[in-house]
């Protein structure tokens, strides 16, 4: 992502300084021979895996965008909420458009409903109230989806993986493919949650380390798994019967596609698939890139849009602090919090190192600090994160990088304890503005406070200033009476 390059940089920089990996896929899978299948698989036994197919070592952007949305994954607990209507362009212009409003309409099996509503699902998210019944539909519709990652894509199409599939056929039905081993690993916990009454259907990993009988063909209905094994099951091992697959599922699209040979092997299996195979795609951005694959992969589309909510900075009073060195930015943060009751705040820093250090001081002054750190695991960070979230710690000190897409509505406080610059040197305000920025239909309030410590951090602040067309005033940190009235 353009917008946070340079923070990625930095983060990059230091890892290759520290020879410490920041990547958070592990590296190697073990070997193994055992298939996991919905009833039996263990978070443990599928954890000592992981996978490194076709994976550059350098490939760091692909690891990161991975490794965020999985952290996505790990933190998210619900929906999230959007005004914004789908857009929708289908196949067939003249054919009817449906949608609906509960999952009864969709005449699901009654095991599949009653998983549903144990998830505590009560009606089908925005895009899901369109998806749903163009992938139940009969014949089968093929579909390209875009929607950022929480709005109920992987519930959409593993509900419509379970409803196609018959447990009767001790076959292949449905082939899912992902980005990452712990990305697929995540949708099989879908799957397993919502197939719960539906003990019948079986799922198995196609995964590097699932290494398999040679000669053997798979009775589970589901093969869920990365592109390179996928492919090899289904030519070189011949363990899956393509022709017999009646949906096929690329999930991650965008993803998938920032890692070499993803792209061509997908479109591999694509290519071995019957004609009325339906065909799925799942995207939460849609570049160029994004979407010639897409078209590659999906014949006769119908296509579904969901605009994100956009962020605005309307809601946020914005200060910003005169000082000279990092020692002055860290005093005038001690006289904020010395002055004013702050619930709980987030505090950006360039590199991992002022990161670090801060959440040091800060420990010291005696805050409750929690610290995102490049070299941390995405499980690791996803607890980190999840402890702010539950208020564990009231500060959260991270760099750009680790803090990308989270979102934690209750922070009020956001402190950009070094100015978001891009690569060149350039304010990024995509950035500042996703730091900060509220979505509006909230309408929630927000104190926004940025550190200038040098003539050129003046002049990013003036060009972001003037970039939005919103005041950011002065504070004055020595003058408590001052910093009392922004709380007010
Ligand atoms: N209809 C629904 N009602 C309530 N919660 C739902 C519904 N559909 C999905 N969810 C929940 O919302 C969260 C996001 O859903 P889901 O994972 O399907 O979204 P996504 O668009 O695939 O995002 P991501 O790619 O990050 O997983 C999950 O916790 C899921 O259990």
């Amino acid at each position: 992502m353009a917008t946070d390059s340079w923070a990625q940089a930095v983060d990059e920089q230091e890892a290759a300084a520290e020879s410490i990996g920041s990547l958070q896929i592990k590296d190697k899978p073990e070997e193994n021979g055992t298939v996991l299948n919905a009833t039996n698989s263990t978070n443990s036994a599928a954890k000592s895996e992981s996978e490194a197919e076709s994976k550059p070592a350098d490939d760091d952007d692909k690891d990161d965008k991975a490794a965020q949305s999985l952290l996505n994954k790990l933190i998210r607990n619900n929906l999230v909420n959007t005004t914004n209507q789908v857009e929708v362009l289908q196949k067939d212009p003249n054919s009817p458009l449906y949608s609906v409003k509960s999952f009864e309409e969709l005449r699901l099996k009654p095991q599949l409903l009653q998983g549903v509503y144990a998830m505590g699902f009560n009606r089908p998210s925005k895009i899901q109230e369109t998806a749903l019944p163009m992938m139940l539909a009969e014949p089968p519709q093929n579909l390209i989806a875009q929607s950022q990652s929480g709005t109920g894509k992987t519930a959409a199409f593993v509900l419509a993986m379970l409803s196609h599939v018959d447990p009767n056929n001790k076959y292949p039905q449905c082939l899912c493919v992902s980005p990452t081993y712990e990305l697929a690993l995540q949708t099989g916990k879908v799957i397993e949650q919502m197939g719960k009454y539906y003990p019948e259907v079986k799922l198995v990993y196609a995964i590097r380390g699932n290494k398999l009988q040679r000669g053997m063909k798979l009775q589970e209905q589901i093969v869920i798994g990365t592109p390179g094994t996928m492919l090899d099951w289904c030519s070189k091992f011949k363990f899956i019967d393509p022709k017999k697959i009646k949906v096929f599922v690329l999930d991650e699209a965008d993803v998938m596609i920032a890692t070499q040979g993803h792209q061509d092997q997908s479109i591999r299996i694509q290519r071995m698939l019957p004609k009325n195979c339906q065909m799925l795609l799942f995207s939460a951005t849609f570049e160029e890139t994004v979407w010639s694959f897409a078209q590659r992969i999906v014949p006769d589309p119908n296509i579904i849009k969901l605009k994100r909510e956009e962020e605005t900075l309307d809601t946020i009073k914005q200060y910003f602090v005169l000082c000279n060195s990092k020692e002055e930015k860290f005093q005038a943060l001690c006289n904020i919090y010395g002055a004013i009751t702050i619930a709980q705040a987030m505090i950006f820093c360039h590199t991992r190192r002022t990161a670090g250090w801060l959440a040091g001081e800060l420990s010291r002054e005696g805050h409750q600090v929690a610290l995102l750190s490049g070299e941390m695991q995405v499980e690791q960070r996803a607890a980190v994160i999840e402890r702010f979230r539950d208020g564990k710690e009231k500060v959260l000190v991270t760099t750009n990088v680790c803090a990308r897409g989270i979102d934690v509505e209750q922070v009020s406080v956001v402190i950009n304890f070094d100015l978001p610059v891009d690569k060149d040197g350039n304010p990024d305000n995509e950035t500042y503005l996703h730091r900060i920025g509220r979505t509006g239909r909230f309408g929630k309030r927000g104190l926004a406070i940025n550190m200038v410590d040098s003539k050129m951090s003046m002049n990013i602040l003036n060009r972001i200033q003037d970039h939005f067309n919103k005041k950011i005033e002065r504070l004055d940190t020595d003058d408590l009476d001052e910093i009392e009235k922004i709380a007010s």
